[in-house]
């Protein structure tokens, strides 16, 4: 079997997209997805993303962490705007499907996708840490040294030792000034960190503000990968109108034979 696949990245979150509308993906073989996302027997990518039909709204965005585990990817919604956009599927503005529900999203013509996340309406706050979802589980923990710090070795033992199976995504932060963080995150599926994650740096925006870190509402949060903003509203110490901010890009495109 032959079909085209396209390379995008989000803030150094990096995906493979595949065009599934006709449904000619064997979504059920993990093997090949966790082949695909290998970067030395595979294209090599942080998650796969199926886009497909939706009979409700624009698209289904079907996401697949590197190990074809499934989760809410914030970075990878913002790209799988992108691309619906490049398919000619959608204008400026879409609606979508992913595994945790509708997002409302919009593009511009420099490809900076701001991409509505559902309401927070729990944070759990400890003296160490917070956690919270934002679609996906997030550990929120303040460290010092940030660029210096274990993220693989410390992350990977919070998450396997804290979480139980299910596990979750870890992220360290360092507070830059009042509205402004520098983070890294360990994800679960990769298990391992990546350049940037965007369900994360949501998660630690909506920790700093909860735990009075910053009384902005606009965050700008500064990853490996590039630098993301986030804005919401709050009210009674509840979340709303969660928006994340950055850029996308187009990296490459070819053939996969399976
Ligand atoms: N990179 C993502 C998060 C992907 C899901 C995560 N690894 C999980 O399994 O919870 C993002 O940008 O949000």
């Amino acid at each position: 079997m032959q079909v085209d696949f396209y390379k995008y990245q989000g803030t150094g979150n990096d995906f493979i997209f595949i065009d599934n509308r006709q449904d000619i993906f064997p979504k059920n073989d993990t093997k090949l997805i966790s082949k695909l996302c290998d970067r030395r027997f595979g294209i090599g990518a942080d998650g796969l993303i199926l886009l497909e039909n939706d009979s409700e709204v624009d698209f289904h965005m079907d996401y697949y962490n590197s190990d074809a585990s499934q989760s809410m990817c914030g970075n990878g919604g913002r790209c799988a705007v992108a691309f619906a956009k490049y398919l000619g599927m959608i204008p400026e503005k879409t609606t979508f499907r992913a595994i945790d529900g509708i997002h409302d999203a919009g593009i511009d013509s420099e490809n900076v996708v701001t991409l509505q996340m559902h309401d927070v309406t729990e944070v759990r706050e400890k003296p160490a840490y917070s956690f919270l979802n934002t679609g996906s589980p997030h550990h929120v923990q303040i460290v010092e040294g940030l660029e210096k710090f274990d993220v693989k070795k410390e992350g990977a033992k919070l998450r396997y030792g804290m979480y139980g199976e299910s596990g979750s995504n870890i992220n360290f932060v360092e507070q830059q000034n009042e509205d402004s963080f520098d983070v890294r995150t360990y994800e679960r599926g990769v298990e391992n960190e990546t350049l940037s994650c965007g369900t994360g740096v949501t998660a630690v925006a909506i920790a700093m503000h909860k735990i009075g870190k910053t009384q902005s509402n606009k965050i700008n949060i500064n990853t490996k990968g590039g630098d993301l903003a986030i804005s919401f509203e709050t009210s009674n110490g509840a979340y709303s109108d969660i928006n994340l901010i950055g850029p996308t890009q187009q990296v490459f495109k070819g053939e996969i034979t399976w």
